[in-house]
Order: C-alpha cells, then sequence, then structure tokens
C-alpha cells in the first residue's frame, strides 16, 4: 500500500540497535517512508528525528517516524521484527524463548490488526521458534512470513573464509542451512571461491580441513562471539543488513534466492517446521524452498540442527497453550 508520500511502508517494530541500524539503511536505500515502533515511550520518536536529520547530508528522502501505536504501522508493505530482548554474555539464545515468546504475541496481534497484507521477517531470538510463533500469533499466510538467519551466518562464513583465503570477500559464496544456534549447519559442499569449491580450493591454497573446520565452528559461533566481546547487547550492523536484503528481494520481486528460515512441510522430511533452506524470495515472499542434495553426514548435521529447533517449538507450546 502506497503512503501519503506514495512511497512503499516500513514498520520496523522494536527500535532498538537493529530497528535503528534497519531505519538507516532503508532511508539511505530510499526503500520507502518508515516507522519506528517500540514499547519505550520517546525513544523510536527521539531515533526518527535523529535518522531524519541525516535526509539533508546523505541525500535521502524518506519520511522517518516513532511511534508506540500499533496504529501507526497500518497498510505497512515490509514489517521487520526485532523486538525482545538480545542475550548477554553466558545466556544461549534459547534462554530468551519465555520473555520473547510473549514478545511475539503482542507484536504478531498488532501485525494481524493493522497490516495482515505485509512481508514480515523476523529477527528476535531464537530466531526458528520465534518466527514460527509469530507467524501462529499473526494468522499470516506462512509464504508472509520469514525468519533472518542464514543470510547473517553464511556472512560470517564467507568473512572467515576470505581472510583465511586472503581472497575478496565478493568472491566467496558461502552457504549455511539449518536453524540459527550453534548447530547450524555450514555446508561446505555448497560453499565456493568463485565456483571453485572451497575444499579444491583449500588444497590450493595449502589451508588444511582441520583449518576449515575451525572456520566451521567459529561460524557456528560467531554470534556468541560478538555478544562476549560487546558485552552488553549483540551484532546489529550485520544483521541489519542482511534483513535489508531480504526487504529488498521482495520489494523488487528480484527471485534472490537466499538462506532464510522458511516454512518447511514436506521438503527435507520436515513437517511444518521453520528453518533455515536456501529460499527463492519475491513479490509472493518465500516463493519456493530448494531441496538440495546433501550427503549423508550433512543430512545428520541438519537433523541435529531441526531437532533442536522441535524442541524449542515444543517449549512454546508448553508457555502458551494457544500455540499446543
Ligand atoms: N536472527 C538473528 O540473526 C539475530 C541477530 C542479532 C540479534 N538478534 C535478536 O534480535 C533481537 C533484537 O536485538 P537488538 O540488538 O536490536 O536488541 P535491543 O535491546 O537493542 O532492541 C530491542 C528493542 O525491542 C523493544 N521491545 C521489547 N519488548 C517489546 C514489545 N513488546 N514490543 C515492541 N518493542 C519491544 C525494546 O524496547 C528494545 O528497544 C534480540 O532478540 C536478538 O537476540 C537476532
Ligand atoms: O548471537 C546472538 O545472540 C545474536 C544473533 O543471533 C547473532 O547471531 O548475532
Amino acid at each position: 500500500m502506497a503512503t501519503s508520500t506514495g512511497r512503499k511502508k516500513i514498520a520496523l517494530i522494536g527500535s532498538g540497535m537493529i530497528g535503528g541500524t534497519l531505519a538507516h539503511l532503508a532511508a539511505k536505500k530510499e526503500m520507502g517512508d518508515i516507522v519506528l515502533f517500540d514499547i519505550a515511550e520517546g525513544m523510536p520518536q527521539g531515533k526518527a528525528l535523529d535518522l531524519s536529520q541525516c535526509g539533508p547530508v546523505e541525500g535521502f528522502d524518506a519520511k522517518i517516524t516513532g511511534s508506540n501505536d500499533y496504529a501507526d504501522i497500518a497498510g505497512a508493505d515490509v514489517v521487520i521484527v526485532t523486538a525482545g530482548v538480545p542475550r548477554k554474555p553466558g545466556m544461549s539464545r534459547d534462554d530468551l524463548l519465555g520473555i520473547n515468546l510473549k514478545v511475539m504475541k503482542s507484536v504478531g496481534e498488532g501485525i494481524k490488526n493493522n497490516c495482515p497484507d505485509a512481508f514480515v521477517i523476523c529477527i528476535t531470538n531464537p530466531l526458528d521458534a520465534m518466527v514460527w510463533a509469530l507467524r501462529e500469533f499473526s494468522g499470516l499466510p506462512h509464504n508472509k512470513v520469514v525468519g533472518m538467519a542464514g543470510v547473517l551466518d553464511s556472512a560470517r562464513f564467507a568473512t572467515f573464509l576470505a581472510w583465511e583465503f586472503d581472497c575478496s570477500v565478493k568472491d566467496v559464496n558461502a552457504f549455511v542451512l539449518g536453524g540459527h544456534g550453534d548447530t547450524m549447519v555450514p555446508v561446505t559442499s555448497y560453499t565456493t571461491i568463485n565456483g571453485i569449491p572451497v575444499n579444491d580450493f583449500a588444497k590450493i591454497k595449502g589451508v588444511s580441513e582441520s583449518r576449515i573446520d575451525e572456520i566451521v565452528d567459529r561460524t557456528r559461533k560467531g554470534g556468541g562471539e560478538i555478544v562476549g566481546l560487546l558485552g552488553n547487547g549483540s551484532a546489529y550492523y550485520a544483521p541489519a543488513t542482511s534483513a535489508i536484503a531480504m526487504a529488498e528481494a521482495y520489494l523488487g520481486d528480484q527471485k534472490r534466492i537466499l538462506p532464510c528460515a522458511s516454512y518447511v512441510d514436506g521438503k527435507y522430511g520436515l513437517d511444518g517446521l521453520y528453518v533455515g533452506v536456501p529460499t527463492v524470495i519475491g513479490a509472493d515472499g518465500t516463493e519456493d524452498v530448494i531441496e538440495i542434495e546433501l550427503s549423508d553426514e550433512e543430512k545428520s548435521n541438519l537433523k541435529v540442527s531441526t531437532d533442536a529447533v522441535e524442541e524449542l517449538l515444543e517449549a512454546c507450546k508448553g508457555l502458551d497453550s494457544s500455540l499446543a
């Protein structure tokens, strides 16, 4: 739906570290007019004012407003959800389940009542369970609700590989599947350096298999590494950048194939679960899930990861009877 300016409308639910970064990126890219929503009073309004005043310097046209009222997200084309709590050092993402599940309930209702036609990208952790719960609470079709994690995890994998090989990150096409936890599955068999399979490239460069294993392990723990360094909060620049790529794929009907937490029912042997899989994003939202051939080891790693997501869904159902 067009705004009063005739532009697309982007609603950001949660205006904290990722929300503010999302607003800045979306404004710079002139993706549309932006509403920053938060329960904290004054904060989204303050960020909206501050960001609006970047416009004259950066030369972007975007109307940016802050709100504590869900009515202001009415008719949004894209909603990106970061509402909730990030983890602190020593915590796992799963420790956030109870508190963030309640947040997803109010956010889901806010979306259902105000912008049921939006494409919704969830970022809140624990990601795979929260996107599932958000979909349930909002009642939107599965193809219009998706979770952001795989783009970020793949970007981390690509970054570490480019550093190791001393090559341009632009030439690395890295692939991470599964849930957004420490059991995620960086898939080396589909990871290439300008088309050259990563394991072949490692041989050419004299990089050992065990070194690649270390990079895989660092990728799995990439979020925790940043949480440990920041001391109070988690990553926000790369998470925001990743979600913006997904929003652009939808708004531009780009048919990009991105690793996203999408609804998988049947493929990969899964039965109605949100988990990280290669997903086509276009004007219909998540238009398709691509089922790739995996080795036995990759399949069993994916199973460990999806089992962990299933356990979290059971925990959600135990905490909120409307989900059971
Ligand atoms: N999926 C991923 O790859 C990924 C990456 C990074 C962070 N995260 C997660 O994203 C979430 C947000 O991270 P952040 O760094 O922006 O946190 P943050 O604390 O800076 O911002 C969260 C905001 O949500 C708001 N909020 C809390 N309850 C709300 C509610 N009921 N309605 C609306 N707003 C509410 C808070 O007031 C706060 O401003 C966390 O759960 C974090 O773990 C996920
Ligand atoms: O690690 C976290 O808690 C935040 C996020 O999931 C990340 O991977 O950066």
